[in-house]
């Protein structure tokens, strides 16, 4: 069975462990992920949410301090939501640029740029790229937002000192996340609506252990107080974590 395993592994695409549960170890697994995920993604989030995410989204922009003028970078941007809202943000003087390094979801996100009418969307770049190589000079930019992204990294820290060399000194990073929370009810209610309503409905799309992965990626993430540290070591000034959505999300607001 090793030997299948090894041989399943070394092969593109999901690897499996022999009991069959999906294994997300490295980049490639992750990218694989969101290309798989990619047409369902919008409409899972607004189903699973109840539509919350859209407000935790607006919040998290809105903590960026992107204003009126400003070039603004949506890192792990996905299909766009963020992007989208940084780009009202700035107008058509400013700049918002979206970077993930998951092709399928970029194909989604310039499909909705083009079917939505807004003029200052023509402010939009998206970029193929990854989050621990940004493709821009040291400070760069006058707001950063990362969604569901700063998780979904291999190398946390990296990113982090890769977003703070991008950001211009005295600017904002908005890093929205699920909350990894110090509460034991909090999270074991958090973990009993992802085994029993997200996977469920998740495995009507074929997407089960996809889904599966979301608890597991929250158990492995930093909580409130580390997410702080972690900004002021890699240069951050002021790092402050908010629990947002009835303590199932959190939001990190650090000064360059
Ligand atoms: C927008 C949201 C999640 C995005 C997201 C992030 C990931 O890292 C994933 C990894 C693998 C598969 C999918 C994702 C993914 O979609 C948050 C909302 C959508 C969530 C899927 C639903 C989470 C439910 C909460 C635990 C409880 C929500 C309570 C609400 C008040 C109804
Ligand atoms: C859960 S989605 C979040 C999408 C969007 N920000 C939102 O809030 O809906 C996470 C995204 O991060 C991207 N991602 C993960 N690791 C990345 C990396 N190292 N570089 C670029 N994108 C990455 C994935 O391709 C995926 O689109």
């Amino acid at each position: 069975m090793a030997s299948l395993h090894v041989a399943l592994s070394s092969f593109p695409g999901p690897s499996f462990r022999p009991t069959g549960k999906l294994v997300i170890r490295c980049s490639a697994d992750r990218q694989a992920l969101f290309n798989r995920i990619a047409p369902v993604y919008d409409n899972l989030n607004d189903l699973l949410s109840l539509g919350q995410h859209r407000i935790w989204k607006r919040m998290a922009v809105s903590w960026s301090g992107a204003k009126e003028g400003d070039d603004a970078l949506d890192i792990c941007c996905g299909s766009g939501d963020l992007t989208f809202l940084l780009s009202e943000k700035v107008g058509p003087h400013g700049k918002a640029v979206g970077l993930d390094f998951s092709n399928e979801q970029l194909l989604i996100a310039s499909t909705r740029q083009r079917l939505r009418s807004k003029t200052c969307y023509k402010n939009i770049k998206w970029m193929e790229g990854n989050a621990l190589d940004l493709p821009f000079p040291d400070s760069s930019f006058d707001a950063v937002t990362i969604g569901y992204g700063l998780r979904n990294v291999v190398d946390r820290q990296r990113a982090m000192a890769e977003i703070c060399r991008v950001l211009k000194p005295g600017s904002m990073l908005s890093v929205l996340d699920f909350n990894k929370s110090i509460n034991p009810l909090s999270t074991t209610v958090q973990e009993l609506m992802i085994d029993n309503i997200v996977v469920p409905v998740a495995s009507g799309y074929g997407l089960e252990n996809e889904y599966k992965y979301l608890k597991s990626s929250i158990r492995d993430f930093l909580t409130g107080n580390e997410l702080e540290k972690l900004a002021l070591e890699v240069g951050f000034s002021t790092a402050k974590h908010f629990e947002i959505g009835f303590g199932f999300m959190g939001n990190l607001v650090a000064i360059r």
